[in-house]
C-alpha cells in the first residue's frame, strides 16, 4: 500500500472538514446574530432577518449533513482534471473559489457511477475513499484507461469491494444513504427527467426505495427553484416504514420533503384506527367516489309536502316545485355541493320574494302588481334575513363538511351491494386510513367556499412579493463571499448553494405571511389542496383506487415516480397492474423501468423466497442477488405448546452479534411471543433500532434486517387472499440468515431450499450438545 498516496488523501480530507468547520461557524453565528438582532418590528428588518435566516439555515443543514463520509471520491480525468466528490459541494476561499468537492449530483460527478473500461467517459481513474469520522481508512483504485501505467498502489476491483463492504455491514434500524455506490442502472432512474410519470418496478431488495430517496435528492438539486417552492411528497406505507427510511434525505442535505403515510393526508384527520381488509378493499374501489357523489346528490332535497313559512307579511310556502327548480339551476353551475348552494338559496329567496310580492301587491281588479322594482327588492332583503327561511334552505341543501358527509355515509352505506355496505358499516368510531380518500373525495365533491379569502390573500401576496423582491436585491448587493453567483465560475463544478438558490422573493414573501416561516412541506401537510413539484409513492402496488385519486388532484401536473412490485402486494385493496392504476389519469403515456439486482437478500434465501411464489406461477423468476452467504436457511418444527419457548430459542440462536433481528409472525400469535421475548419492541410502531422487533407480516414491507425469523408460515400463507405475497414479503426481509419456527408440516412451497430440523433432530442435539 502506497503510504504517500494515503498520506496525501488525509491531508486533503483534513484541510476539507476544516474548510467545513468555518463555514458552519460563519453561518452559525450569522443565524445567531440575526436572531438576536431586530428587537424592533420594524417590517423591513424583519423580512431582511428572515432572508439571513433561510438561507444560512438552509447552508447550515447541508453542512451538518456533510458531516459523515463527506468525501467519498476521486475523479482523475485523462486530460488531467482531478475532482474529489462529495455527499454536498464545498468550495475554498480563495480569490477562485476553487471547489474542493463537488456534489455528487452534478453533471461532472456522472462518471463516479457510470464510467466502465468500455466506455470510460473521460476518465483514466476512480477512486473510492472510505473513511471513518475524519479518518480515512482505505483507498480503492480503477483504472479506466488501460493505456495508462502509472499505478499508485491501491489498484484491484474497487466497486465491488465497496458495494460488498456496504451490504455486509450490520444493520441499524435505519436505512443509509448509498451515494458511495450508486449502479449505473440506478443512477439512471435517480438522474431521469422529473416531468411525466415513472414507474420503478423491481424485486425485493432491488434498492427501489433507497433510489426512489436518492432521485428525491437530485430533483431537489437539479429543479431546485421549482420543487424547493411546490415541494416534493413522499408517500410511504406506515409510519415505522417511515422512521425507517426517514434519515436518507437529511444525511444528503435535504430537509424540505414531505414524509407521510395516505392516512396522514387529509389535515386535521388523524387515523388511528383499523379496518379488515375486506372493509379497506371495499373503500378503496374506484365506485366509492361514485357512491359518495349520489349520496351527496341524496342531500340536495326537494319538500313533499311544502315547507310553511312564517314572515310578517303572511305565511309562505316554499312548495317542491320550486326547490326542484331551485335544485336544477344551483346543479347547473356545475360547482361542488357548498359553492352551489348560494346559487340555490338565492333561487328560493326570489321565488318566495316573488310570492309574497304577488300576494300583497295584486290588483284586486286584475291590473298590474302594486309594487314597483325597489318595494320587491326590500321585500327580498327582509326574507333574505329570515332566520326561518335559512333553516328550510338549510334543511333542502344543507352545507356540509366532509367528515360530516363521510360519517353519516358510512353508518348508512348506500349505492353498494348489501354484502359490501355491512363490511364498511361503522357508527362513530376513529378514522382510518381507508377513510382519508373517502373524506378527501368528499372534500371535493362539497368544495370550500373561501373565495373572498382568497381574493383578499392574493392582494396581499403580491405586494408581499413586490416588497421582498426588493429586500432580496439589497441583499443580493451585499451579499457575502460564500453567496456570491455561480456563473462567474467554472459552470460544471458549480453546486454550492447559493443565496439565491435557496429563497426567492416568492418564497421569502409566503415565508413572511403572518411570521409563517414554516417550509414548504410544512404548509403542504397542512393545506389539503397544495400541488405537489413532485410525488413520489413507495410500495406504489398497495394503493387502492380511492388513493390514487387523491394522489392525482395532489400533483397535477403528473410529475411522480412511483415504486413498487407487484409481487409484493398484501393489501386486498391494492392494485395488479400499473396500466390499471395510470390509465385513468395519463393513459400510457408513463414510463416503465425495472431493477433486476437484488442487493439485500442472499441467494440462499432468495431461494427459498422464490419457492413460494413458484407454488403459484412455476414462471417466476426472482431478481438475481449479488451476494451468497453460504449458508442455507433452517427450519425449525416445534409441539404448538412450545412454540413461543422455540421462537426464543432460535431469536438466541441466531441473534447477530452486531445488528438487528425480526421475528416476522402472524399478530395473532404477539401476546404470547411477547412475553417470551422480553426487551423486544412490538405494536402499530415498533422500535426499529432495538436487537430484536416482533412484527406481523404487512408491517415488515420495505423493511430489512441482519437476521429473520418467519414464524408459522403456513398461518400466513392462510391468513389473507395475498396471503402468498405476504410470506414472500417476510422471507425477503433478511441481509444475513433466515430461520423459519413451524408447528405441524411445513408448507410444501418452502420445503425445498430450508434444512429443516425436526423436534426429534432437535432433542438429539440438545442432548449432545455439551453442558
Ligand atoms: N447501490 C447500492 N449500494 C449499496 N447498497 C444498496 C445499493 N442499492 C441498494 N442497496 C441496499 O439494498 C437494500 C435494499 O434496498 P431497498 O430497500 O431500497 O430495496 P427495495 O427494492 O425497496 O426492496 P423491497 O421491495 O423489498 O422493500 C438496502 O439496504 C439498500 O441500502
Amino acid at each position: 500500500m502506497s503510504t504517500e498516496e494515503f498520506q496525501k488523501e488525509q491531508e486533503f480530507i483534513t484541510g476539507l472538514y476544516a474548510r467545513l468547520d468555518d463555514l458552519r461557524e460563519e453561518a452559525e453565528s450569522t443565524v445567531r446574530g440575526a436572531l438576536t438582532q431586530v428587537g424592533t418590528g420594524h417590517h423591513q428588518a424583519k423580512l431582511e432577518r428572515d432572508v439571513l435566516v433561510a438561507e444560512q439555515s438552509g447552508l447550515l443543514a447541508a453542512f451538518n449533513a456533510g458531516e459523515s463520509g463527506l468525501c467519498f471520491g476521486r475523479l482523475d480525468f485523462q486530460d488531467g482534471r482531478q475532482y474529489h466528490m462529495g455527499r454536498i459541494g464545498i468550495r475554498q476561499s480563495d480569490a477562485d473559489r476553487t471547489p474542493l468537492v463537488i456534489d455528487w449530483r452534478a453533471d461532472i460527478a456522472r462518471p463516479f457511477y457510470l464510467a466502465t473500461g468500455y466506455s470510460p467517459m473521460g476518465l483514466r481513474r476512480r477512486r473510492h475513499i472510505s473513511t471513518e469520522g475524519r479518518t480515512v481508512t482505505a483507498l480503492h483504485d480503477e483504472i479506466l484507461d488501460l493505456t495508462d501505467t502509472t499505478r499508485t498502489g491501491h489498484e484491484g476491483s474497487a466497486a465491488d469491494t465497496v458495494l460488498l463492504a456496504a451490504l455486509d455491514a450490520a444493520r441499524s434500524g435505519r436505512m443509509h444513504d448509498i451515494v458511495r455506490t450508486i449502479q449505473a442502472e440506478q443512477d439512471r432512474i435517480i438522474r431521469g427527467p422529473h416531468q411525466g410519470v415513472l414507474v420503478v418496478e423491481g424485486g425485493p431488495g432491488t434498492g427501489k426505495t433507497v433510489v426512489a430517496l436518492h432521485r428525491a435528492a437530485y430533483l431537489l438539486y437539479a429543479y431546485r427553484d421549482l420543487l424547493a417552492r411546490r415541494g416534493v411528497l413522499i408517500v410511504g406505507p406506515n409510519p415505522a416504514f417511515l422512521a425507517y427510511i426517514g434519515e436518507v434525505l437529511p444525511s444528503l442535505g435535504e430537509t424540505g420533503v414531505l414524509l407521510a403515510t395516505v392516512g396522514e393526508l387529509f389535515p386535521g384527520v388523524t387515523a388511528t384506527g383499523t379496518d379488515t381488509s375486506a372493509a379497506a378493499e371495499v373503500k378503496g374501489r374506484a365506485t366509492m367516489a361514485d357512491a359518495l357523489a349520489r349520496f351527496v346528490r341524496d342531500r340536495q332535497t326537494a319538500p313533499d309536502p311544502g315547507i310553511e313559512i312564517e314572515h310578517d307579511d303572511g305565511r309562505l310556502v316554499l312548495d317542491r316545485a320550486m326547490a326542484e327548480d331551485a335544485r336544477a339551476a344551483a346543479r347547473q353551475t356545475g360547482l361542488p355541493h357548498n359553492l352551489a348552494r348560494p346559487h340555490f338559496a338565492f333561487r328560493i329567496i326570489d321565488a318566495l320574494t316573488e310570492q309574497l310580492a304577488d300576494r300583497i301587491g295584486a290588483d284586486p281588479y286584475g291590473g298590474p302588481n302594486f309594487l314597483g322594482p325597489d318595494d320587491i327588492a326590500q321585500l327580498g332583503k327582509a326574507i333574505a334575513l329570515s332566520g326561518e327561511v335559512h333553516a328550510a334552505i338549510e334543511e333542502l341543501w344543507p352545507m356540509l363538511t366532509p367528515q360530516q358527509l363521510v360519517t353519516e355515509y358510512l353508518a348508512d352505506p348506500v349505492y353498494l351491494p348489501d354484502i359490501d355496505a355491512e363490511l364498511i358499516r361503522r357508527t362513530g368510531g376513529p378514522w382510518t386510513p381507508a377513510d382519508v380518500p373517502l373524506l378527501d373525495e368528499a372534500a371535493e365533491l362539497l368544495g370550500h367556499d373561501d373565495s373572498a379569502a382568497r381574493a383578499a390573500e392574493e392582494a396581499e401576496r403580491q405586494q408581499r412579493i413586490a416588497y421582498a423582491q426588493g429586500v432580496l436585491d439589497m441583499a443580493y448587493a451585499s451579499r457575502t463571499y460564500e453567496f456570491e453567483d455561480k456563473e462567474d465560475v467554472d459552470k460544471d463544478a458549480s453546486e454550492v448553494l447559493g443565496a439565491h438558490d435557496i429563497v426567492d422573493a416568492e418564497r421569502m414573501a409566503e415565508r413572511h405571511e403572518e411570521a409563517d416561516h414554516r417550509s414548504a412541506a410544512e404548509r403542504a401537510a397542512a393545506d389539503r389542496t397544495w400541488a405537489f413539484g413532485h410525488i413520489i409513492v413507495d410500495e406504489a402496488q398497495e394503493l387502492s383506487a380511492m388513493t390514487w385519486r387523491l394522489l392525482m388532484r395532489r400533483c397535477p401536473t403528473r410529475s411522480m415516480t412511483l415504486v413498487g412490485d407487484p409481487a409484493q402486494t398484501g393489501d386486498e385493496a391494492g392494485c395488479d397492474s400499473w396500466q390499471q392504476i395510470l390509465g385513468p389519469y395519463v393513459g400510457d403515456r408513463w414510463e416503465h423501468t425495472r431493477l433486476r439486482v437484488n442487493y439485500r437478500t442472499p441467494a440462499e434465501i432468495m431461494e427459498v423466497a422464490a419457492g413460494v411464489r413458484r407454488a403459484e406461477d412455476p414462471s417466476f423468476e426472482p431478481p438475481g442477488s449479488v451476494r451468497s452467504t453460504g449458508v442455507r436457511p433452517r427450519a425449525r418444527g416445534a409441539r404448538p405448546e412450545d412454540l413461543a419457548r422455540t421462537v426464543a430459542e432460535t431469536v438466541a440462536d441466531e441473534a447477530p452479534r452486531e445488528g438487528r433481528l425480526a421475528v416476522v409472525a402472524p399478530a395473532a400469535l404477539h401476546p404470547e411471543l411477547v412475553a417470551a421475548l422480553p426487551g423486544a419492541s412490538y405494536g402499530t410502531t415498533p422500535d426499529l433500532t432495538r436487537d430484536v422487533v416482533l412484527l406481523d407480516p404487512r408491517q415488515t414491507k420495505g423493511l430489512e434486517f441482519d437476521t429473520v425469523v418467519v414464524v408459522e408460515p403456513g398461518r400466513i400463507l392462510a391468513g389473507s387472499a395475498r396471503g402468498a405475497n405476504d410470506l414472500y414479503v417476510a422471507l425477503t426481509r433478511a441481509t444475513q440468515q433466515l430461520a423459519v419456527v413451524h408447528t405441524g408440516a411445513l408448507p410444501e412451497c418452502l420445503r425445498e431450499g430450508l434444512t429443516q430440523e425436526t423436534q426429534e433432530t432437535q432433542q438429539i442435539q440438545e442432548a449432545v450438545r455439551p453442558a
